[in-house]
């Protein structure tokens, strides 16, 4: 009798992606997203119990077909905590919520209403910096800017930028631990509920003339009271990575930086190939409606599609030489740090502005800004990356 060897597992179509650890992911995760890219642009990694898509044209057609591709899934974490809002929507209902937003978000809106309490705010905060000659950014600068003005856009009557941040605190460590897989603590539920209190007192108070009473005019308390979460979920930790990647990548490239002293002009395009490089969200998740072919794959109904922004920021398809950082790249605003679709970042708008009043103020107020050799850092994380700290020195004046 012939003895047949026992067939065992049969290998995996996606060698690659088999071999991917989440670890590498939230450390360096562009030379694996880069041969993922090459090989196996949509592939399953059992690590994530998910599809990773890291090919620019096919992360947007994810992104474009809210039809097929939903963030509106149980499993959506910050959902299960903070109640549906536009991030967890799709279709009819998503524009709903959305719409009632829209309109402080727009880009005159945003600059008029914006500008001049970001200045203030960024001159206050390298005020107090500016005598030390060294500092570490990420959070005596890029954070509370990023708290200081989700505070501001959300105009809550009676509320500080530290009770908003205390919140937001509590609120990401419970959509933290669904996300892990933990039982919630009581803290997330807590925070949220005092938020709604600080809603409901906004939007009764006829003096306050906050975003939030003109989205009570279009939607329920208790939406209102979601989205507000939601503005406050998505613009602090993403806005604060998006200042301090953007200063790293400026102070890490001193030919760059050089070029962008000399001409202003320049910092928009060192921004976005930041953005471009190093989104400071790096993925967005979206769920499988039913079975489906999306590239080179088959998709089962119900399947988790996580796109990488940051691999569709260095598709060489698009982006030629795609890990040097250019500040004159004349496409790099086509990255898609801000996502794309019908769920595109309702403040990009704001983000932009943020950044951009920051930096300025910073390269002209710290003379010599530059990175403290002593301490170097490097973006990290698999959802939110940036740098875990930003140390830099600066000539003091005499
Ligand atoms: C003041 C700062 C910000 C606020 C208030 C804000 C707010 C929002 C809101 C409300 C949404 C949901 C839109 C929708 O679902 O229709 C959103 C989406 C998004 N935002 Fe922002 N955002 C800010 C800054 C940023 C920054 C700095 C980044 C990245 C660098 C970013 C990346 C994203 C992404 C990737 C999405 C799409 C999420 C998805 O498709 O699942 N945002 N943002």
């Amino acid at each position: 009798m012939i003895d047949f060897p026992s067939p065992g597992p049969s290998p995996s179509p996606y060698p690659l992606g088999a071999a991917t650890t989440l670890a590498e992911l939230a450390e360096d995760p562009h030379p694996r997203l880069a041969s993922l890219r090459a090989h196996e642009p949509v592939s399953w990694l059992p690590e994530l119990d998910g599809w990773l898509v890291t090919r620019r044209d096919l992360a947007m057609d994810v992104m474009r077909d809210a039809a097929t591709f939903t963030v509106d899934d149980p499993r959506f974490s910050t959902a299960q905590v903070v109640g549906p809002s536009m991030l967890s929507l799709d279709g009819a209902e998503h524009a709903r919520h959305r719409d009632a937003f829209a309109a402080p978000f727009r880009p005159r809106e945003t600059h008029d209403h914006f500008a001049s309490c970001i200045e203030q705010e960024t001159d206050r905060l390298i005020t107090a910096l500016e005598p030390a000659g060294a500092a570490e950014l990420r959070t005596a600068f890029a954070g509370p800017l990023a708290v200081a003005v989700v505070t501001e856009a959300l105009g809550l009557v009676g509320t500080t930028a530290a009770t908003v941040l205390s919140w937001y605190d509590s609120i990401v460590r419970s959509v933290s631990d669904i996300t892990a897989g933990l039982e919630a603590g009581p803290a997330g539920a807590v925070a949220y509920a005092q938020l709604r209190a600080a809603v409901e007192a906004t939007v009764s108070d006829p003096d306050a003339a906050s975003l939030l009473g003109s989205a009570a005019g279009r939607l329920g308390l208790p939406e209102v009271a979601s989205n507000a979460a939601v503005l406050m979920f998505g613009g602090i930790e993403t806005t604060e990575a998006m200042i301090t990647n953007a200063l790293l990548h400026l102070l890490r490239h001193p030919g760059q930086l050089a070029l962008v002293r000399a001409d202003a002009g320049l910092l928009d395009g060192a921004i976005e190939e930041s953005l471009r490089l190093e989104p400071g969200a790096a993925v967005v998740d979206r769920y499988a409606t039913r079975d489906t072919v999306l590239g080179p794959a088959t998709i089962r109904r119900g399947d988790l599609v996580t796109v990488s922004l940051t691999g569709a920021g260095r598709d060489p398809a698009v982006f030629p030489d795609p890990d040097r950082f250019d500040v004159r790249r004349a496409n790099a605003r086509l990255h898609l740090a801000f996502a794309h679709g019908p769920h595109h970042c309702l403040a990009a708008h704001l983000a932009r502005l943020e950044t951009r009043i920051a930096l300025r103020s910073l390269l002209e107020r710290l003379p010599a800004l530059r990175l403290d050799p002593d301490r170097p850092t490097a973006p990290y994380g698999l959802v939110f990356r940036k740098p875990p700290a930003l140390h830099v020195l600066w000539d003091r004046a005499a």
